[in-house]
């Protein structure tokens, strides 16, 4: 359907692609991942024609698009793409948003695209707001409408630019069921995205981009378990695990909780377990504060997908001491509450450094 040959995009001096290719075929969705500037939304931008390539060749059905005869409003046409600040018309009611394009585009006679336009909203569960405007909408809502508009137009391939990153974590997953859906009926889509537990569930291959090119790429099991590159491994460890250095007693805790918090939602953990979670840091850190005096501690949580583990890694440097077996402990009642709250509680002196693994009680 698509074939992409050595793709390349340079802003000035920065060259931002420099070899991608890639082959894809109809019905495929495809996510792709990577650290952030490494050029994944350009590389859709690049697919259509927003940004125009440097070099390479893009060749959609067999119509070379960079060709300077190609008809580029009717190749953006079927390659409809939705973005994270969902770009809907402010002055237009929902109703016209969707059928604005049909109609001056397509051709399509007024009581049909509003017919087609209606039957999307109630596809994206929106039908009740036809007549609302974008700003009477919460941004769920409008990446929703964004959606709906941009099936409007029947694309052959949607490209998903970072659809959830402007919104409010609570309506994360409206969307990401509405792309489901999508998925699930055989749409073509390729998503930027940097959620990682949605690009597992709905993808049918992941790239893994980096440095500008596709460094690495497979079915989600081996990109997401079992990565055979080195920088895809640093890439998975990095977004499975939260890491937290806290050098003093006066540490920001809300600061602390606020990314703890961000990590969870990543993960999609319940509520319970990110309460608990939480609550086990500040306890575990309670009792550190005495150490917290003469070292810093290092925080890393890491959550386990496949067994839902989730596991609080507390390591320090200094003499070697068990922190939950000092003598000096404030009180026993933070003890008790690490106890109930966790499965097992070991620890270990390994390279100079005290390192205690706490693993969460399932919720
Ligand atoms: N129009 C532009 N002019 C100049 N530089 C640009 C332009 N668009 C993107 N860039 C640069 O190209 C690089 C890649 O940007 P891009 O948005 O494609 O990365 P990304 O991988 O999608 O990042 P993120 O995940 O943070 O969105 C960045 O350094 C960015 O600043």
């Amino acid at each position: 359907m698509i074939q992409i040959k050595h793709l390349s995009k340079k802003f000035g001096a920065l060259e931002v692609l420099r070899d991608v290719s890639i082959t894809v075929r109809k019905g495929e969705v495809i996510s792709i991942i990577g650290p952030s500037g490494t050029g994944k939304s350009t590389f859709l931008r690049c697919i259509n024609l927003l940004d125009r390539p440097s070099g390479g060749s893009i060749v959609i059905n067999g119509v070379d698009i960079l060709d300077p005869k190609a008809d580029v409003p009717a190749i953006r046409r079927k390659m409809n793409m939705v973005f994270q600040s969902f770009n809907l018309y402010q002055h237009l009611s929902v109703m016209d948003n969707l059928t604005l394009g049909p109609v001056k585009l397509l051709q399509t006679g007024r009581q049909d695209a509003e017919k087609k336009a209606l039957e999307l909203l109630k596809l994206v569960g929106l039908a009740e707001k036809a007549d609302s405007f974008p700003d009477e909408l919460s941004g769920g809502q409008k990446q929703r409408v964004a959606i709906a508009r941009c099936l409007a137009m029947e694309p052959s391939i949607i490209l998903f630019d970072e659809p959830t990153s402007a919104l409010d974590p609570t309506m994360v997953s409206e969307v990401l069921a509405v792309i489901r859906r999508l998925a699930r009926d055989g749409m073509t889509m390729l998503i930027v995205t940097h959620e990682m537990k949605f690009a597992r569930d709905v993808s049918s291959r992941v790239l893994y981009m980096d440095e500008g090119v596709i460094y690495e790429e497979g079915p989600p099991e081996q990109i997401f378990d079992n990565p055979q590159k080195e920088r895809t491994k640093i890439f998975i460890n990095r977004v499975r695990s939260f890491n937290y250095r806290i050098a003093s007693p006066d540490y920001d805790l809300y600061a602390m909780n606020a990314e703890i918090e961000l990590f969870c939602e990543k993960q999609i953990l319940p509520l319970k377990s990110r309460q608990s979670l939480q609550l086990l840091v500040e306890e575990v850190l309670q009792i550190c504060a005495d150490t917290l005096r003469s070292t810093a501690i290092e925080l890393a949580i890491t959550h386990s997908e496949k067994t839902g583990e989730i596991k609080l890694l507390v390591e320090s440097g200094g003499a070697e001491e068990n922190i939950l077996e000092s003598a000096a402990l404030p009180d026993e009642l933070g003890l008790t509450i690490i106890r109930n709250l966790t499965r097992s509680i070991a620890y270990k002196r390994d390279g100079g450094q005290n390192r205690l693994t706490l693993i969460l009680k399932e919720q």
